[in-house]
């Protein structure tokens, strides 16, 4: 299949055009517009008169932060943007993936091209040139504030292309003066101003938060299915899903779940409740729309952030290419991002939570309506010594419990630091690593309460009690699929490496959702 090209420099880009291209599903090309290059250039240009011309340019002349006030003698002014990178190669934690690093190649390169930054065009084009060879740093998560930027991790960045640390290629870590090499490049020699544009930034938060955008989208969704999965499990009253109540209390992303769940269902007005059914389904069911709607009602303005911040010059000093002002501001306080992570790691947590519950009722047999203990698909001898899905629940409310201990919010725990000069900073990076871990552990219930939903409809079905002509298509089709990775559990056996397979057709999309209105 040819893939998909997008173009960097000529329009803005979207939250899918940065999860393509981090997946390899995409190609980004720089835009070769003649318009394009020149508005780059001017830029770089101008900046480099000013300095030749002994004018003072914070960040090129100047030191940075609180060294703004410390001059730097012309003699010294290129080996300033290496020493920036250098200096803050000082990262530390765990390494971020390729995945997540191509990620962040492309959303810096989705600033820069904005031509506020005083950079060279050919900047730009190394960029795009090694993105498109794959070639990814090895970027520690840990040592950024998110205001002054991604500094620390962007640093890495910015070694890559001086042909500095190391990088992903072809499928190993290697050191990038190497892959220099054999890609036939020269490291680049920054120019004044280089270092910090690359480094001055919110782009390794923002790659975070639309990859999380993406995986939280895709999660709710499947969320809405499994609960109409387990809905029919539970024999519950689908009448929770009719349409009227949702249009009196009109959330217009609420109301979308309500419905898909159920068309899902298969629900119709004149549905006749189930003759073991309750008039009314705790609330982990009957409030599915309500709990998954927070998400849903919050993704648009958490788009419209995202891409804003995307699609945003976001480094300091501006440079105006028009008139070759230099414009000092703040734009790299990534409060934003840190909002929009905070506030999804809670949105995403509460779908595990719900998750969790939904599992509690399939195995509780004071709930379930005549399901076995733990969901064991065994013989009536062999029940005693089989105990079924008693585990992964223990696992899944494990795993609901720490992504829900991840919801404090990391955007209120400003520090002062850098002498005071960045007094108050957004820790929007640390919300949108919390927010990742968060989706994690939320896809790890998600699919121990699939596996679960799974077993509860076969065992109906095995015993007369449901049959599978009843049930729509869409759940059926999700039945079928984990059926693929993972079959029915008569006697006891380990689940892990099945639950990983699902883990990885979910982190993949492999699922297919057929039939659900997004
Ligand atoms: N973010 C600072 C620049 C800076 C760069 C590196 C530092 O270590 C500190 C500060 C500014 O634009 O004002």
């Amino acid at each position: 299949m040819p893939q998909r090209v997008i173009v960097v420099g000529e329009q803005p880009l979207t939250i899918e055009d940065i999860v393509a291209v981090a997946r390899g599903q995409a190609r980004l090309v720089l835009s070769q517009s003649p318009e394009f290059r020149e508005l780059i250039q001017k830029g770089a240009r101008l900046l480099d008169q000013k300095w030749k011309n002994g004018e003072v340019v914070y960040g090129v002349t100047t030191g940075v932060g609180e060294s703004c006030l410390r001059r730097i003698p012309a003699e010294l002014v290129p080996q300033f943007s290496r020493n920036l990178s250098r200096f803050h190669g000082c990262g530390l934690g765990r390494i971020f993936d390729r995945e997540t690093s191509t990620a962040i190649l492309a959303v810096r390169l989705a600033s820069l091209v904005r031509g506020f930054s005083g950079i060279r065009f050919e900047l730009l084009e190394r960029l795009a040139r090694l993105i498109e060879a794959g070639v990814a740093p090895l970027i520690p998560e840990e040592g950024s504030v998110g205001a002054s930027g991604d500094l620390t991790p962007l640093s890495y960045v910015a070694a890559m292309l001086i042909g500095e640390r190391d990088v992903y290629f072809e499928g190993d870590i290697v050191g990038t003066a190497k892959v220099h090499e054999i890609l036939d490049l020269e490291p680049l020699e920054l120019f004044p101003k280089e270092g910090l544009a690359l480094m001055n930034g919110t782009s390794v938060m923002t790659a975070l938060a639309a990859l999380a955008y993406d995986r939280a989208e895709y999660l709710m969704n499947l969320s809405a299915r499994l609960t109409a999965m387990i809905s029919e499990a539970l024999f519950g009253n689908k009448a929770h899903f009719d349409r009227r109540i949702f249009e009196q209390k009109p959330h217009p992303g609420q109301l979308r779940i309500a419905d898909n769940i159920a068309a899902d269902l298969g629900y119709a007005t004149a549905y006749r409740r189930h003759q073991d059914s309750r008039i009314q389904d705790t609330y982990a069911i009957r409030c599915a729309p309500h709990i998954l709607g927070v998400l849903a009602d919050a993704l648009p303005w958490m788009r419209t952030q995202i891409e804003t911040e995307l699609n945003s010059a976001n480094d300091n000093p501006l440079v105006d290419p028009y008139t070759g002002e230099v414009l000092h501001g703040g734009n790299f306080y990534g409060g934003h991002i840190a909002f929009v992570a905070d506030a999804m790691k809670n949105a995403v947590a509460n779908i595990a939570d719900l998750l969790d519950r939904q599992f509690a009722l399939l195995v509780n047999i004071r709930r379930n309506h005549g399901l076995p203990l733990n969901l064991s698909g065994a013989t009536e001898d062999q029940m005693p010594v089989n105990h079924g899905f008693k585990a992964l629940q223990i696992g899944c409310s494990a795993w609901a419990a720490e992504a829900l201990k991840l919801t404090m919010p990391a955007s209120v725990f400003s520090r002062s630091t850098e002498s005071h000069n960045q007094d108050k900073v957004s820790m929007g990076t640390i919300s949108a690593r919390d927010a990742i871990r968060v989706l994690e552990l939320t896809e790890q219930v998600f699919v121990g309460t699939l596996l679960a939903a799974c077993q509860s409809l076969e065992l109906r079905a095995k015993r007369g009690e449901l049959s599978w002509m009843d049930l729509t298509p869409g759940i059926r089709s999700l039945h079928e699929q984990v059926r693929r990775l993972s079959p029915f559990v008569s006697e006891d056996r380990p689940l892990e490496p099945e639950l990983r397979a699902l883990l990885h057709a979910v982190r993949n999309q492999d699922l297919q959702l057929d039939g659900i209105t997004a």
